[in-house]
């Protein structure tokens, strides 16, 4: 196997927090990589820096073997490095599907200006059905359910054809039917080669859905390993109970 995403040495202080602290990890290729941790353990500021929606203070990334000198969410996105966010962000007053279709990579004149290829509203469609969303095409995104919300956002992220998927909390909120729906589409999108990286507090989803696990504490992992391993690690126990 191979790193598709490497970090090195990241670390972030907000004032006197040092919220990611020197922190190296790497995601390999084809895995379903969770990065877990209690509450402030600095999973999402990781996420942010690592998908340029916030500047390290330090550290050094590489993905899809380059340098990743100052990450731009946009051309990561281009170049095949995606993200969901804990609160879905979608296009409320576009409806579900303009919001796929603007994930492709349509900028919104082309979308408006109805300039939208045959073939490029066709892999709209293919993605609504395949996300069983296509009753809710044409409904608002903002007439969504918060689980169908974020169901909308995963979808829209595949638009891009990503090599490796940031999911931040993708089922924390949502109801166990839906939990149940992305795990499939976790599965199936895996299945066809795409690599995820998963911040997740759900732990039965993690063990049975997720290997290698990551596990950061004060913003630096503290043991990597095969979930059963990582679970009885005493280091791992420590920082749970003291959380
Ligand atoms: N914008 C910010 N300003 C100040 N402090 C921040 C900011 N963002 C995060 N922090 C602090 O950094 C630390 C890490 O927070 P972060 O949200 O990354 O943790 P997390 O592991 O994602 O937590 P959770 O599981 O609760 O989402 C926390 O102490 C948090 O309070």
């Amino acid at each position: 196997m191979s790193a598709l995403l490497e970090v090195a040495g990241l670390t972030k202080r907000f004032g006197g927090v040092t919220a990611v602290d020197n922190c190296s990890f790497s995601v390999e290729k084809g895995t379903i990589t969770a990065l877990i941790g209690p509450n402030g353990s600095g999973k999402t500021t990781a996420f942010n820096m690592i998908t340029g929606y916030l500047k390290a203070d330090a550290g050094t990334m590489r993905f899809n073997g380059h340098d990743v000198a100052k990450p731009n969410p946009a051309k990561l996105y281009r170049s095949g490095l995606s993200r969901t966010f804990q609160q879905a962000r979608i296009f409320p007053e576009l409806s579900v599907r303009e919001n796929l279709v603007v994930a492709s990579g349509f900028s919104w004149g082309d979308l408006f200006g109805m300039r939208v290829s045959k073939s490029d509203r066709a892999a709209a469609n293919e993605m609504l059905e395949e996300f069983r969303l296509d009753a809710l095409a044409d409904l608002r995104a903002a007439d969504l359910s918060y689980g169908q919300r974020k169901l909308l956002e995963f979808a829209a992220v595949l638009m891009s054809s990503p090599k490796l998927v940031l999911l931040d909390e993708p089922t924390a909120g949502v109801n166990p039917v839906m939990i149940d729906t992305m795990e499939r589409h976790v599965r199936a999108r895996h299945a066809e080669g795409v690599t995820f990286l998963i911040v997740e507090h759900d732990m039965q989803l993690v063990m049975r859905l997720c290997d290698p696990v990551i596990v950061l504490d004060n913003g630096a992992p503290i043991a990597t390993g095969k979930p059963a391993d990582v679970q009885s690690n005493p280091l791992v126990l420590d920082a749970y109970l003291g959380a």
